[in-house]
């Protein structure tokens, strides 16, 4: 089948069988399609708040296994948890050690209670008679006056703690903008003046994070300070490539190694230095002590004394799972790496130049392209080791014949936004990836997804899109400029008026992140068409 496929696409027969053939292969097409956001679906609930909260919390009887600790339950539990996924992480807590628990109280985002009521996803809300405080704040993702008013309650709770306590502390992405505690004389005004210009002028997140560390009091290991001599234990969902303790929301349960020249370093480099206000260089020059007994350990436990910091949730855990997905739907997976970063376009072209290295005529693929993916790897944050790794499957795929490849991946590449129109960096990457399999002369039958696993792409209701080598002649056929809208940074709006937005992938509101996943189905070689 797949012999004749090839005929008829390379002789572009006018037979009434070409007219069979092509809908047997946009079938085909789509059997791919439904894979692929069959496997991201997987991923995504690998990561949902509920199951990330149980797989990190063993009760057995009064006993609770953490981390590899254990913590005896005398009634004597406090909770507390700031960031977009803790609502549902605080519900499922309470849900398994809730007969221990004396008071909790959570920062959230603003609206997030209905907005989840609305989305059907009542499980993710406390129960009336929760002994859990929900607060709300930081609208636009951005310290207010609420999530000032929350980060006191927090801070009030973990203050008055005892040694016999244990602090459950449930941390997620948008932790730092629900948990601001300026330090003084600095006001929120202008702290989130610092944080604001910083982010502005393009700043990371570690960066971001650093200066919001050093500005804050509970941040960089504050709230465990507050809460010590209580046992504090942090059950933390990753949303920052790496998985870094110190800056996931700000690590206000890590102490913060990092100097204040580092910190000056950052506002240099942004030149904002000598705009400073007067209040932010007086918190700057000082130096906070620290008592915490907490040090850096490696991932993904770090158990010192009356700290211990779990990650429980993180893109590898998404893409671990969504791997078994690929192997249940006759897919052979492969994770290139779950930190991929950097300019959608140097991404895009590396899964062109993999899929071309894939799907190349011949028995080895051209060593120039093995060179060209290489030389990209510093631009998209993947080391040349899971390059070569990710390649030498691919070869072996072409060897052996197995089926069709899955090729797995995460992280978070940024667009450098020029227009305006509606897109987020999932739908522009699939474009642009879409683009790149279009291009080619022997069209690889690839199919890839970009998908951000908290279901929003930017500020569209999709969370990506899915493409393939047909989409150039589809959006022609339907007079769409693909240019036009790439220069206007508009991915949603072309993919919503494409083929009545089939491309699109709207799972909805997910409660859950840990950044973008990326799938590119490769079919089997040798001839790489699609598969039925
Ligand atoms: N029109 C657009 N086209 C492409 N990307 C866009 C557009 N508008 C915004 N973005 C990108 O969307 C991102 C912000 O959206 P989003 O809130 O999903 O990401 P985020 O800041 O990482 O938040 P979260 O961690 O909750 O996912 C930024 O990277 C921004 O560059
Ligand atoms: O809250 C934050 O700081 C970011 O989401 C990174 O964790």
């Amino acid at each position: 089948m797949a012999q004749i496929l090839a005929l008829s696409r390379s002789l572009h027969l006018q037979h009434p069988l070409r007219v069979g053939l092509a809908s047997l292969y946009s079938r085909s097409m789509s059997s791919l399609d439904t894979r692929a956001r069959a496997v991201f679906s997987a991923a995504v609930e690998a990561v949902q708040p509920d199951i990330v909260v149980r797989r990190g919390l063993e009760r057995h009887g009064d006993k609770l296994l953490v981390g590899g600790q254990s913590f005896t339950l005398t009634n004597n539990l406090y909770l507390v948890g700031f960031g977009k996924a803790v609502l549902g992480m605080a519900a499922e807590a309470e849900r398994i050690v809730g007969d221990h628990l004396i008071k909790g109280v959570v920062s959230v985002p603003h609206g997030i209670q209905n907005t989840l009521r609305n989305h059907g996803k009542a499980k993710m809300l406390l129960e009336s008679h929760s002994r859990i405080t929900v607060m709300e704040g930081a609208k636009h993702n951005l310290p207010d006056r609420d999530a000032l008013k929350s980060a006191e309650c927090i801070r009030e709770l973990a203050s008055g703690l005892t040694e016999k306590d244990v602090l459950l502390v449930l941390i997620s992405g948008g932790g730092s903008a629900l948990l601001p505690a300026p330090a003084p004389p600095m006001s929120l005004q202008e702290k989130q003046d610092v944080t604001r210009k910083l982010a502005a002028a393009g700043a990371t997140i570690q960066e971001l994070n650093t200066v919001r560390r050093a500005l804050s009091l509970l941040k960089g290991g504050g709230l465990a300070q507050c809460a010590n001599p209580a046992k504090v234990v942090a059950l933390i969902l990753s949303d920052v490539i790496g998985d870094p303790l110190d800056l996931i929301a700000s690590g206000p349960t890590v102490r913060s190694d990092s100097r204040p020249e580092e910190v000056w370093a950052i506002l240099d480099r942004y030149k904002l230095s000598d705009s400073l206000p007067s209040s932010v260089k007086e918190v700057l020059s000082k130096a906070r002590p620290s008592e915490l007994q907490v040090q850096e350990q490696p991932e993904p436990h770090e158990v010192k004394d009356h700290v211990s910091n779990v990650v429980i949730g993180s893109n590898t855990i998404a893409l671990e799972c969504a791997s078994r997905k690929a192997i249940e739907l006759g897919l052979r997976p492969v994770i290139l790496a779950p930190g991929v970063c950097g300019d959608v376009r140097s991404v895009a072209r590396l899964y062109g130049l993999l899929s071309s290295f894939a799907c190349s005529p011949g028995k080895e693929p051209p060593p120039e392209l093995a060179a060209e993916i290489l030389q990209l790897g510093p631009d998209v944050g993947i080391e040349s080791w899971d390059l070569c790794r990710t390649m030498n499957v691919l070869v072996e795929e072409r060897k052996e014949g197995w089926g069709a490849t899955c090729l797995l991946a995460g992280g978070e590449p940024t667009v450098q936004l020029t227009g305006k129109g509606r897109g987020g960096r999932n739908q522009e990457l699939a474009l642009r990836v879409g683009l790149e399999l279009s291009g080619g002369e022997v069209k690889s039958g690839a199919v890839f997804l970009s998908g951000g696993t908290d279901g929003q792409d930017g500020p569209t209701e999709a969370a990506g899109a899915v493409t393939d080598g047909e989409l150039m002649e589809e959006a022609m056929s339907q007079g769409l400029d693909i240019d036009g809208f790439l220069t206007n940074n508009d991915s949603f709006t072309f993919f919503s008026q494409l083929s009545e937005g089939r491309r699109l992938l709207m799972p909805g509101l997910t409660g859950t992140n840990v950044m973008d996943v990326h799938v590119m189905l490769l079919p089997p070689s040798p001839q790489r068409l699609p598969i039925i």
